[in-house]
This record gives structure tokens, sequence and C-alpha cells, in this order.
């Protein structure tokens, strides 16, 4: 199986603390990769490092060394913070994803205004499209994140808590197109939904403590006791013989 991002040694600490130690983590391509784990796990410094904004260590993409040019977008990232103070209509404000979206070895696919149009009409955004970014609610923020993030056509797209804002319809909506383009990007998300990651995630990642306690697929790592373990609260797996589900 062809590698997304192979991680070795990665260190990320401060003066007093290790926030994140991983001595091997392989996260495949051609799939999607949830990361899960409680509050304060390292989830989103594992993204961080991947993009090379915190840690020290051996960190390749598709075996090619990450440059400092990953700094400058060319994976893409949908953050848990936008910057929405700027006086631009939502489509200017997706169109940044299409300026941003500079060729790099893995850049093969076009950006063209249908694409615009696509993403927009799939996030139902298309009405909003004139309207100034400040105004949008928390969810149709978000949904613009993700299209924008979407627009520049990389190989890897990483999410960190991209469902927040969204709504059980966008949730599963966002979800549901990360799967049907498993063949143009991977897709490494930080969910806190376990039904989501679950579902639609075919690689999961459990943290606990800036470590790895699990990586694998949902069903190998997805253990209830595993879990219990983890996150310190009874959590029962029900699988109705179509979906799994996570309940307390
Ligand atoms: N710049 C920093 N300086 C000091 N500590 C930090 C810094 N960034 C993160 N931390 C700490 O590192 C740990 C991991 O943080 P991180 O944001 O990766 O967690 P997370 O798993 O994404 O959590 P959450 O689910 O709450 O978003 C936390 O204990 C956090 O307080």
């Amino acid at each position: 199986m062809q590698t997304a991002f192979s991680i070795r040694n990665l260190l990320v600490e401060t003066k007093n603390k290790t926030l994140l130690a991983i001595d091997k983590l392989d996260i495949p391509a051609g799939c999607h990769t949830a990361v899960i784990g409680p509050n304060g796990a390292g989830k989103s410094t594992l993204l961080k490092a991947l993009i090379g904004l915190a840690g020290k260590g051996e960190i390749t993409l598709f075996d090619h060394a990450v440059p400092p040019q990953l700094k400058q977008g060319k994976v893409a990232w949908v953050g848990q913070h936008g910057q929405y103070q700027m006086p631009l209509t939502l489509e200017e404000y997706v169109r940044l994803g299409v300026q941003n979206g500079a060729a790099w070895p893995f850049q093969t696919a076009s950006k063209s205004s249908e694409d615009i149009t696509e993403l927009l009409a799939y996030f139902d955004l298309q009405d909003l499209a004139g309207k100034r970014i400040q105004t949008l609610s928390g969810g149709e923020r978000q949904r613009a994140n993700i299209v924008r993030a979407l627009l520049q056509k990389a190989p890897v797209v990483l999410l960190d808590e991209p469902c927040n804002h969204l709504d059980i319809r966008h949730q599963h909506g966002l979800m549901h197109y990360l799967n049907t383009r498993q063949n143009e990007f991977s897709a490494v998300m930080v969910l806190h939904d376990l039904n989501l990651a679950a579902r639609y995630a075919q690689y999961v990642v459990l943290l606990d403590k800036g470590g790895i306690v699990a990586a694998g697929t949902p069903e190998e790592v997805m253990q209830p006791e595993r879990l219990e373990a983890v996150y310190h609260w009874q959590i029962r797996r029900i699988d109705d013989g179509d979906t799994v589900y996570f309940g307390t």
C-alpha cells in the first residue's frame, strides 16, 4: 500500500512538556484517515506536525521529504479557526483556495470555474456566493472553508474537526464527498464523532496523552474496552448488521 505520510521519530515538545511523541506511523494513501482521541490527546498537534508547523523528526509525503513549500498551502488545510475579517464575499473567499494551489510535484488537476460552481452547489452555498463572509453563520463559514481547501486540488487534505458547526446533513454530506474522491486525494481528519470515524474512515489513529494507542482499520482500533480506557467513559458498540454505532 502506498503511504501518504511516513512519520519517524516525531517529537513535539515545549520547555516543560512532551506534547506528542511518535516513533513510527505510516498514514496510507488512497484512503481517508481519522485521528481520534480525547481532548488534549495531541490530534491537532499531529496535523500541525504533518505540515511542518510543529516538532522535530522525519516526515515524508509520498516518499518526498516535506519541504518548506508545504507551509505555503500545497497540502490543503481546513483549520479550526478561520479568518473572517477580510472584506470578501463568500465566492471571493473560496477563490483564495484556487490562488493558493500553485504547482508542486503531486499537483495535477486543473482548477476551473466549474469546480467552484460544483463545489458551492454540493455544499449548498450557491445562494450565498455574493454574501459577505462576516455575515455568514458558523456552519456556512465552515462549509466555505472546506470548499476553499478542496479547490486547491491538493493530493492530501488535512481537516481539523471539519464537522464543527455542521448539521447532520452536512456532516454526512462532507464525509460522503470525501469518500467518493479517494482516487483524487487522501484526507486526514481529526474527528470527535466516533460514529463518523467508524463509518467513513478506512484508517484510524487513536491518540492519548501525546502518543499512539492504536492505528489500523476502524474494526481493529475501535474496540469498546480500548475506547473506554482512553475516554474514561463507558462506551457501547452497536452493530445493526449494516452500520456500527458507538453509544454510552
Ligand atoms: N503551543 C503550545 N504550548 C503549550 N502547550 C500546548 C501548545 N499547543 C498545544 N498544547 C498542549 O498540547 C496538548 C495537545 O494539544 P492538541 O491541541 O494537539 O490536542 P487535541 O487532541 O487536538 O485536543 P482537542 O480535542 O481538545 O482539540 C494539550 O494538552 C495542549 O494543552
